[in-house]
């Protein structure tokens, strides 16, 4: 994919350097903090604009990635994109569609990929988007600005200016910059925008869950919500937990492969064997869920409606490897899903009965809904 570059596909000193790197500049641009929180409520207007716009029912799984996509642009990039940007919207549809590829036959067995036509189309894919990275980081660089922090991208740049250590050059030059974007744009993208997409399809097929609009309503009222509010609306905050357990958006977690010889619950496990975290066997798990199959909220509450924590929720994965944005897209999810249902009610097409919606999903490397139309119904 990357020759190793990056994050998600790079392993040993450089992911470790890379990791470490984009961790601290994501939490010095606010993560899981007040300013990406202010960001994202910024791009909740934006959010609810767009969704104003359409008077009938519409397909709002590509809007969900746009608003998804804008924080972490604002993160890596200093600047939003318009949705009606046609740079923009190709970029997202292309990531759509590299991801839903990338679950293909043809990536999960990589020795039949070269001569299957979804690898090469997926590669193509790969080198426009990578082009598209490339001209956005050469507008940065020339526009760099030692006094004036724009995002992630500059302060990698500027790393790589002041580089005095040998063994840092290894890690901070250009392929690592570029496929770290690359890296953080996708995986910040299509999993958020997809999860955001599932929580709206689960209100509209299940009206009797639209009871976050009276939790909503009677606790924060019309004011914006904030990320403190959460502690105070435990039935939204089940109803989130329970799309995240229930949309399984990354079913098999990322290739990883094992570093030593090694010997797990009784299986001899050889150096360089490829793993697979399924993640759907512990979301869905018959021990650990009440009822694995069905969109349950009561899942992650007790009997007086508390929130309750549980350890088999881990859509975010576990370990070393595990989500590196969690907390970022934990604050989005809240805050762009209660602004949303804060204004409206989500139902059916006209003609369209709530059991007909169909919550199978279309399977790629992330499980998305299938391609479905809802009405933004507004409530005030
Ligand atoms: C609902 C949203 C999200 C879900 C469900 C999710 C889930 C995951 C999962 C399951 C993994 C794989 C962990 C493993 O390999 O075992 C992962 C990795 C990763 N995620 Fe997320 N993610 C989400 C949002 C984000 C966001 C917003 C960002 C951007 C900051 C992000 C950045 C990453 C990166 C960079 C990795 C690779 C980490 C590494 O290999 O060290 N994710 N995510």
């Amino acid at each position: 994919f990357n020759q190793g570059h990056g994050i998600i596909f790079a392993n040993g000193d450089s992911w470790k350097e890379m990791r470490r790197f984009t961790l601290t500049t994501l939490r010095d641009f606010g993560m899981g903090k007040r300013l990406s929180e202010e960001k994202i409520i910024e791009e909740c207007h934006f959010l609810i604009e767009e969704f104003e716009q359409h008077k009938e029912a519409f397909d709002n799984s590509i809007i969900m990635s746009y608003a998804a996509s804008n924080i972490i642009s604002g993160i890596m990039f200093g600047k939003r994109f318009e949705y009606k940007d046609k740079v923009f919207q190709e970029m997202i549809e292309r990531d759509h569609e590299t991801i839903y590829m990338a679950g293909s036959v043809a990536i999960l067995f990589p020795w039949l990929g070269p001569y299957l036509k979804t690898w090469r189309n997926m590669m193509h894919n790969v080198d426009i988007t990578k082009q598209h990275a490339r001209n956005i980081i050469a507008e940065l660089k020339e526009t760099l600005n030692p006094y004036v922090c724009r995002g992630f991208v500059d302060v990698f740049c500027t790393r790589m200016k002041n580089l005095e250590h040998e063994i840092q050059k290894l890690h901070y030059h250009d392929e690592n910059l570029l496929n770290s974007v690359i890296n953080l744009f996708g995986a910040g993208t299509d999993t958020t925008g997809n999860t955001l997409s599932w929580g709206l399809l689960f209100m509209a097929k299940y009206p009797q869950i639209q009871q976050v609009q009276e939790e909503l309503s009677r606790v924060v009222g019309v004011r914006q919500v904030q990320t403190e509010d959460r502690k105070n609306l435990p039935f939204v905050n089940a109803v989130i937990h329970e799309t995240q357990r229930l949309s399984n958006i990354l079913p098999m977690a990322i290739l990883h492969q094992t570093s030593k010889d090694i010997t797990f619950q009784g299986y001899f496990i050889q150096k360089g064997t490829a793993v697979l975290p399924l993640l759907t066997s512990v979301l869905y798990d018959e021990t650990e869920w009440e009822t694995p199959n069905t969109f349950n909220p009561s899942h992650f509450l007790d009997e007086e409606g508390n929130f309750v924590k549980r350890d088999a929720f881990l859509p975010f994965s576990a370990g070393r490897r595990v989500c590196l944005g969690e907390g970022l897209a934990r604050m989005e999810l809240f805050l762009f899903f209660t602004s949303l249902l804060q204004r409206f009610r989500f139902t059916p097409p006209p003609g369209i009965s709530e059991d007909e919606l169909d919550l199978k999903p279309v399977v790629g490397f992330t499980l998305r809904p299938t391609p479905h139309r809802l009405c933004a119904v507004r409530r005030h």
